[in-house]
């Protein structure tokens, strides 16, 4: 009787066991099909965006993932093929090195556009006001570009002073035979250093360089707090002249916009020391490159170390590119994989919530 009782038992535990697992399974089921339901709804809900090429001609190969997780993408050159039937559902523009270039041809062809994001800080290539004007919204890439550009200035800074690319070259050129002793440098620790443009980036440089004891003064628009300015010890300088004819190293980071256009020119030039190196990590066009090539040529000033120019790549026979004092990298300021994901993810951070009516997180407005 005590046995058969306990076989009850079993049985009674074993059923309700098995029900309540297959229920459970019935609910995994009905749970998956409804995860895989909403999954399929959010792959449909995905707006779309337009974006310039993969590859050297646009996006890194490496972020389009962060892109493609929010966005259905379609790529210029598939977009041109029949602007017509994809004009009207492309809600975003995703520009990366200032392309596509909002241009109002290509304007006309996305009636449904509500913002462009740019991938970068700077925004000289875009109207804001005609695109405000349209209902469209822009926005940029602040904040997560100013370690890697403040870095790029430092390392242009570094290598023009102490010649590394001149070494580089001497020593893998076969005919090499002994160590040039005439390959002298300047010394860039207790040098004066001079920021023109203290924004997020001027500073980070500013920061960098108290590490080498140098000497800082930079030029803004508005002056910085007493802290900030005594926390990397720099010292305002209200007129850009006296900075120029004191520095031994003028980096120029300000925003392209119409006052700075040619901002650094042949009076600019001669004001600085014939010892003195300029640095320019901000636009080409903030630097007059035939007042500059002429300053170079002449001794003028000692050498510059250039990630801008313009145009993006030179013509082939500019005169700065023959110049044994100058250095040149092809705008590549922000072109590490951690800041160029970081600047990607802003920018698919604005395009979201501009396609959503919300608040972007970095929108630019108008001045
Ligand atoms: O952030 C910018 O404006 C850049 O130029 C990055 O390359």
């Amino acid at each position: 009787m005590q046995c058969l009782r306990q076989v009850w038992r079993m049985t009674k535990l074993w059923t309700v066991a098995s029900t309540s697992r297959s229920l459970k399974v019935t609910n995994l089921h009905r749970s998956m099909n409804t995860l895989q339901q909403k999954q399929q709804v959010m792959a449909e809900a995905k707006p779309w965006g337009l974006i310039s090429e993969v590859g050297d001609e646009g996006f890194q190969e490496s972020v389009i993932d962060i892109i493609e997780k929010h966005f259905h993408i379609i790529c210029l050159k598939e977009f041109f093929k029949n602007p017509m039937l994809h004009g009207p559902k492309i809600q975003a523009l995703l520009m990366w090195n200032c392309s596509p270039a909002a241009e109002p041809s290509l304007l006309s062809c996305l009636p449904s556009l509500k913002v462009v994001a740019n991938g970068g800080v700077g925004i000289d290539h875009l109207d804001v006001p005609y695109l405000n004007s349209l209902g469209v919204k822009v926005a940029n890439t602040p904040g997560v570009v100013s370690d890697a550009t403040a870095d790029m200035a430092m390392a242009l800074l570094l290598a023009s002073a102490r010649m590394v690319v001149e070494g580089h070259l001497i020593s893998v050129d076969p005919k090499t035979t002994h160590v040039p002793q005439s390959l002298l440098g300047v010394e860039v620790t207790g040098s004066t250093l001079g920021i023109i443009g203290m924004g997020n980036i001027g500073y980070k440089v500013a920061q960098r360089s108290k590490g080498f004891d140098m000497r800082i003064l930079y030029h803004n628009r508005n002056r910085r707090s007493v802290e900030d300015e005594q926390a990397v010890g720099a010292s305002y300088c209200e007129k850009l002249d006296d900075l120029l004819k004191e520095s031994d190293f003028v980096v120029v980071v300000v925003n392209l916009t119409p006052d700075t256009t040619g901002l650094i020119s042949h009076r600019e030039l001669s004001l600085m020391k014939p010892t003195a190196t300029l640095v320019n990590v901000s636009r080409g066009l903030v630097v007059d490159q035939d007042a500059l090539a002429k300053a170079l040529k002449s001794g003028t000033i000692r050498a510059a170390a250039l990630d801008v120019t313009h145009p993006e790549p030179l013509p082939r026979d500019h005169p700065l590119l023959s110049l044994p004092n100058v250095l040149i990298t092809p705008h590549i300021g922000t072109n590490t994989n951690a800041t160029i994901r970081k600047m990607v993810q802003l920018m698919v951070d604005n395009a979201l919530a501009g396609v959503k009516g919300l608040p972007l997180p970095s929108e630019v407005k108008p001045k």
